[in-house]
Protein backbone atom coordinates (compact mmCIF):
# COMPACT_ATOMS: atom_id res chain seq x y z
CA UNK A 1 0.00 0.00 0.00
CA UNK A 2 1.33 3.16 -0.21
CA UNK A 3 2.58 5.47 2.04
CA UNK A 4 0.14 8.64 3.17
CA UNK A 5 1.55 11.87 2.66
CA UNK A 6 0.84 13.99 6.11
CA UNK A 7 -0.60 17.48 5.55
CA UNK A 8 -0.70 20.43 8.42
CA UNK A 9 -3.03 23.34 6.89
CA UNK A 10 -2.58 26.52 8.43
CA UNK A 11 -5.31 29.44 7.43
CA UNK A 12 -6.71 32.14 8.67
CA UNK A 13 -6.85 35.94 7.52
CA UNK A 14 -4.27 38.43 6.00
CA UNK A 15 -1.44 39.43 8.13
CA UNK A 16 -1.92 36.58 11.04
CA UNK A 17 0.86 34.92 10.15
CA UNK A 18 0.36 31.76 8.37
CA UNK A 19 2.72 32.76 5.69
CA UNK A 20 5.98 32.85 8.24
CA UNK A 21 4.81 29.92 10.38
CA UNK A 22 3.99 28.12 7.77
CA UNK A 23 7.73 28.28 5.91
CA UNK A 24 9.17 28.23 9.23
CA UNK A 25 7.67 24.73 10.17
CA UNK A 26 8.00 23.31 6.36
CA UNK A 27 11.84 23.83 6.62
CA UNK A 28 12.36 22.88 10.42
CA UNK A 29 10.23 19.36 9.12
CA UNK A 30 11.74 18.83 5.73
CA UNK A 31 8.49 19.30 4.57
CA UNK A 32 7.03 20.81 0.99
CA UNK A 33 5.71 24.64 1.15
CA UNK A 34 1.99 25.35 -0.59
CA UNK A 35 2.00 29.48 -0.26
CA UNK A 36 -1.95 28.96 -1.86
CA UNK A 37 -2.00 32.72 -1.55
CA UNK A 38 0.78 33.28 -3.77
CA UNK A 39 -1.92 31.53 -6.39
CA UNK A 40 -4.89 33.83 -6.20
CA UNK A 41 -2.27 37.10 -5.90
CA UNK A 42 0.13 35.44 -9.59
CA UNK A 43 -3.81 34.98 -10.91
CA UNK A 44 -4.95 38.86 -9.96
CA UNK A 45 -1.53 40.18 -11.12
CA UNK A 46 -2.09 38.51 -14.44
CA UNK A 47 -5.45 39.63 -14.77
CA UNK A 48 -4.40 43.21 -13.54
CA UNK A 49 -1.66 42.95 -16.69
CA UNK A 50 -4.50 41.84 -19.18
CA UNK A 51 -6.88 44.41 -18.07
CA UNK A 52 -9.51 41.78 -17.08
CA UNK A 53 -12.17 42.98 -14.61
CA UNK A 54 -12.97 41.14 -11.35
CA UNK A 55 -16.48 40.52 -12.68
CA UNK A 56 -15.55 39.07 -15.96
CA UNK A 57 -15.29 35.59 -14.37
CA UNK A 58 -15.79 33.63 -17.72
CA UNK A 59 -12.12 35.79 -18.88
CA UNK A 60 -10.68 34.68 -15.33
CA UNK A 61 -11.29 30.62 -15.08
CA UNK A 62 -9.74 30.39 -18.85
CA UNK A 63 -6.84 32.39 -17.27
CA UNK A 64 -6.78 30.32 -14.18
CA UNK A 65 -7.07 27.03 -16.12
CA UNK A 66 -3.71 28.20 -17.96
CA UNK A 67 -1.62 29.98 -15.74
CA UNK A 68 1.54 29.88 -16.64
CA UNK A 69 3.38 29.83 -13.33
CA UNK A 70 6.68 27.87 -12.00
CA UNK A 71 7.87 28.23 -8.16
CA UNK A 72 11.81 27.90 -8.68
CA UNK A 73 13.32 27.21 -4.94
CA UNK A 74 16.58 29.12 -5.55
CA UNK A 75 19.94 28.34 -3.69
CA UNK A 76 21.62 31.91 -3.59
CA UNK A 77 18.71 33.53 -1.56
CA UNK A 78 16.94 30.57 -0.34
CA UNK A 79 13.84 31.97 -1.72
CA UNK A 80 11.35 30.27 -3.48
CA UNK A 81 11.17 32.54 -6.71
CA UNK A 82 7.27 32.50 -8.20
CA UNK A 83 7.55 32.82 -12.38
CA UNK A 84 4.72 34.29 -14.42
CA UNK A 85 4.86 33.62 -17.86
CA UNK A 86 8.42 33.94 -17.35
CA UNK A 87 8.90 37.19 -15.12
CA UNK A 88 9.67 36.84 -11.77
CA UNK A 89 6.80 38.40 -10.14
CA UNK A 90 7.90 37.19 -6.15
CA UNK A 91 7.84 40.57 -5.25
CA UNK A 92 5.22 41.96 -7.09
CA UNK A 93 2.38 39.90 -6.43
CA UNK A 94 3.58 41.25 -2.69
CA UNK A 95 1.52 44.60 -2.98
CA UNK A 96 -1.69 45.84 -1.28
CA UNK A 97 -3.06 45.92 -4.64
CA UNK A 98 -2.79 42.61 -5.77
CA UNK A 99 -3.77 41.27 -2.71
CA UNK A 100 -7.44 43.11 -2.67
CA UNK A 101 -7.72 42.05 -6.48
CA UNK A 102 -6.56 38.31 -5.32
CA UNK A 103 -9.50 38.33 -2.34
CA UNK A 104 -11.89 39.59 -5.31
CA UNK A 105 -10.85 36.95 -7.58
CA UNK A 106 -10.87 34.59 -4.89
CA UNK A 107 -14.70 34.93 -4.67
CA UNK A 108 -15.66 33.15 -7.65
CA UNK A 109 -16.90 29.68 -7.50
CA UNK A 110 -15.57 28.45 -10.90
CA UNK A 111 -12.02 30.34 -10.16
CA UNK A 112 -11.76 28.22 -7.02
CA UNK A 113 -12.71 25.42 -8.73
CA UNK A 114 -9.96 25.52 -11.53
CA UNK A 115 -7.19 26.21 -9.24
CA UNK A 116 -8.08 23.33 -7.01
CA UNK A 117 -6.25 20.76 -8.87
CA UNK A 118 -2.82 22.42 -8.92
CA UNK A 119 -3.28 22.94 -4.99
CA UNK A 120 -3.51 19.60 -4.71
CA UNK A 121 -0.39 18.69 -6.62
CA UNK A 122 1.68 20.14 -3.75
CA UNK A 123 1.06 16.95 -1.70
CA UNK A 124 4.04 15.07 -1.90
CA UNK A 125 5.86 12.94 0.43
CA UNK A 126 7.55 13.43 2.73
CA UNK A 127 4.60 16.01 3.96
CA UNK A 128 2.81 19.20 3.11
CA UNK A 129 2.28 22.06 5.00
CA UNK A 130 -0.29 24.09 3.43
CA UNK A 131 -1.07 27.59 3.78
CA UNK A 132 -4.32 29.92 2.98
CA UNK A 133 -8.06 30.02 3.72
CA UNK A 134 -9.78 27.12 2.93
CA UNK A 135 -6.65 24.45 3.01
CA UNK A 136 -8.26 22.62 6.39
CA UNK A 137 -11.99 22.89 5.04
CA UNK A 138 -11.73 22.22 0.87
CA UNK A 139 -8.36 21.80 -0.25
CA UNK A 140 -7.18 19.16 2.45
CA UNK A 141 -9.94 18.25 4.53
CA UNK A 142 -8.23 14.98 4.95
CA UNK A 143 -5.32 17.04 6.84
CA UNK A 144 -3.83 15.26 9.90
CA UNK A 145 -3.09 18.22 11.69
CA UNK A 146 -4.98 21.61 11.19
CA UNK A 147 -4.70 25.45 12.64
CA UNK A 148 -6.66 28.52 12.43
CA UNK A 149 -4.61 31.55 12.85
CA UNK A 150 -5.50 34.71 13.71
CA UNK A 151 -4.62 38.06 15.40
CA UNK A 152 -6.72 41.41 16.17
CA UNK A 153 -7.03 43.47 12.68
CA UNK A 154 -5.22 46.66 14.42
CA UNK A 155 -2.02 43.99 15.26
CA UNK A 156 -2.28 43.04 11.50
CA UNK A 157 -2.06 46.22 10.04
CA UNK A 158 0.65 47.16 11.95
CA UNK A 159 2.90 43.40 11.26
CA UNK A 160 1.62 44.58 7.89
CA UNK A 161 2.65 48.05 7.73
CA UNK A 162 6.36 47.14 9.08
CA UNK A 163 6.82 44.42 7.04
CA UNK A 164 5.89 47.26 3.79
CA UNK A 165 8.14 49.53 5.03
CA UNK A 166 10.86 47.01 5.28
CA UNK A 167 10.10 45.86 1.61
CA UNK A 168 10.77 49.48 0.40
CA UNK A 169 6.64 50.26 -0.16
CA UNK A 170 4.91 53.14 0.35
CA UNK A 171 2.22 52.51 3.54
CA UNK A 172 -0.40 54.39 5.49
CA UNK A 173 -1.56 52.63 8.86
CA UNK A 174 -5.40 54.10 8.79
CA UNK A 175 -6.09 52.68 5.04
CA UNK A 176 -4.13 49.62 5.89
CA UNK A 177 -6.52 49.04 8.78
CA UNK A 178 -9.27 49.30 6.34
CA UNK A 179 -8.26 47.38 4.05
CA UNK A 180 -7.60 44.25 6.42
CA UNK A 181 -11.11 45.10 7.42
CA UNK A 182 -12.54 44.83 3.79
CA UNK A 183 -10.43 41.61 3.19
CA UNK A 184 -11.93 39.90 6.27
CA UNK A 185 -15.53 40.44 4.75
CA UNK A 186 -14.75 39.60 1.84
CA UNK A 187 -13.21 36.65 2.06
CA UNK A 188 -15.22 35.67 5.11
CA UNK A 189 -18.33 36.00 3.66
CA UNK A 190 -18.27 35.07 0.16
CA UNK A 191 -20.30 31.99 -0.75
CA UNK A 192 -17.77 29.82 -1.11
CA UNK A 193 -14.85 28.18 0.19
CA UNK A 194 -15.08 31.14 2.86
CA UNK A 195 -12.52 31.76 5.50
CA UNK A 196 -13.72 30.02 8.74
CA UNK A 197 -11.89 27.35 10.98
CA UNK A 198 -12.33 23.50 10.47
CA UNK A 199 -14.42 22.11 12.94
CA UNK A 200 -11.44 20.09 13.78
CA UNK A 201 -8.97 23.04 13.60
CA UNK A 202 -6.63 23.92 16.61
CA UNK A 203 -7.42 27.94 17.06
CA UNK A 204 -4.63 30.16 17.87
CA UNK A 205 -5.31 34.18 18.17
CA UNK A 206 -1.25 35.63 18.30
CA UNK A 207 -2.36 39.37 18.98
CA UNK A 208 0.20 38.46 22.23
CA UNK A 209 2.25 35.91 20.85
CA UNK A 210 5.78 35.72 19.22
CA UNK A 211 6.45 34.18 15.94
CA UNK A 212 8.06 31.85 18.27
CA UNK A 213 5.58 30.76 20.30
CA UNK A 214 3.38 30.12 17.51
CA UNK A 215 5.57 27.67 15.93
CA UNK A 216 5.86 25.67 19.41
CA UNK A 217 2.30 25.64 19.51
CA UNK A 218 1.63 24.30 16.22
CA UNK A 219 4.38 21.64 16.70
CA UNK A 220 3.10 19.96 20.12
CA UNK A 221 -0.40 19.64 18.22
CA UNK A 222 1.01 18.50 14.73
CA UNK A 223 3.04 15.75 17.08
CA UNK A 224 0.37 14.82 19.35
CA UNK A 225 -2.15 14.46 15.57
CA UNK A 226 0.81 12.81 13.77
CA UNK A 227 1.25 10.52 16.50
CA UNK A 228 -2.24 8.74 16.99
CA UNK A 229 -2.94 8.25 13.35
N1 LIG B 1 3.31 36.44 16.12
C1 LIG B 1 3.85 37.46 15.44
N2 LIG B 1 4.34 38.52 16.10
C2 LIG B 1 4.86 39.57 15.42
N3 LIG B 1 4.96 39.65 14.08
C3 LIG B 1 4.49 38.62 13.39
C4 LIG B 1 3.92 37.48 14.01
N4 LIG B 1 3.53 36.63 13.05
C5 LIG B 1 3.86 37.20 11.87
N5 LIG B 1 4.44 38.40 12.07
C6 LIG B 1 4.90 39.34 11.04
O1 LIG B 1 3.71 39.83 10.41
C7 LIG B 1 3.94 40.05 9.02
C8 LIG B 1 2.83 39.33 8.24
O2 LIG B 1 3.03 37.93 8.40
P1 LIG B 1 2.72 36.93 7.22
O3 LIG B 1 3.10 37.51 5.90
O4 LIG B 1 3.31 35.63 7.61
O5 LIG B 1 1.12 36.87 7.33
P2 LIG B 1 0.10 36.08 6.43
O6 LIG B 1 -0.97 35.59 7.33
O7 LIG B 1 0.80 35.06 5.60
O8 LIG B 1 -0.48 37.23 5.52
P3 LIG B 1 -1.11 37.11 4.05
O9 LIG B 1 -2.25 36.16 4.14
O10 LIG B 1 -1.62 38.47 3.72
O11 LIG B 1 -0.03 36.67 3.12
C9 LIG B 1 5.35 39.56 8.74
O12 LIG B 1 6.21 40.66 8.68
C10 LIG B 1 5.69 38.67 9.93
O13 LIG B 1 7.07 38.67 10.24
N1 LIG C 1 -6.57 29.45 0.05
C1 LIG C 1 -6.74 30.75 -0.27
C2 LIG C 1 -5.66 31.63 -0.29
C3 LIG C 1 -5.88 32.94 -0.65
N2 LIG C 1 -7.12 33.34 -0.98
C4 LIG C 1 -7.39 34.71 -1.43
C5 LIG C 1 -7.96 35.57 -0.35
C6 LIG C 1 -6.84 36.48 0.03
O1 LIG C 1 -7.35 37.76 0.42
C7 LIG C 1 -5.99 36.56 -1.22
C8 LIG C 1 -4.50 36.74 -0.98
O2 LIG C 1 -4.04 35.75 -0.07
P1 LIG C 1 -2.76 36.00 0.90
O3 LIG C 1 -1.55 35.96 0.04
O4 LIG C 1 -2.96 37.34 1.53
O5 LIG C 1 -2.80 34.85 1.87
O6 LIG C 1 -6.20 35.32 -1.89
C9 LIG C 1 -8.17 32.46 -0.94
O7 LIG C 1 -9.31 32.84 -1.20
N3 LIG C 1 -7.96 31.18 -0.59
Amino acid sequence: MATPTPVITIDGPSGSGKGTVSRILAEKMGWHLLDSGAIYRVLALAALHHNFSEADEESLVTLAAHLDVKFEAQEDDGLTHIILEGEDVTMTIRTEKVGNMASKVAALPRVREALLRRQRGFKDLPGLVADGRDMGTVVFPEADAKIFLTASAQERAQRRYKQLLEKGFDANIDQLITEIQERDERDTSRSVAPLKPADDALYIDSTELSIDQVVEDILTFAHSKLSHD
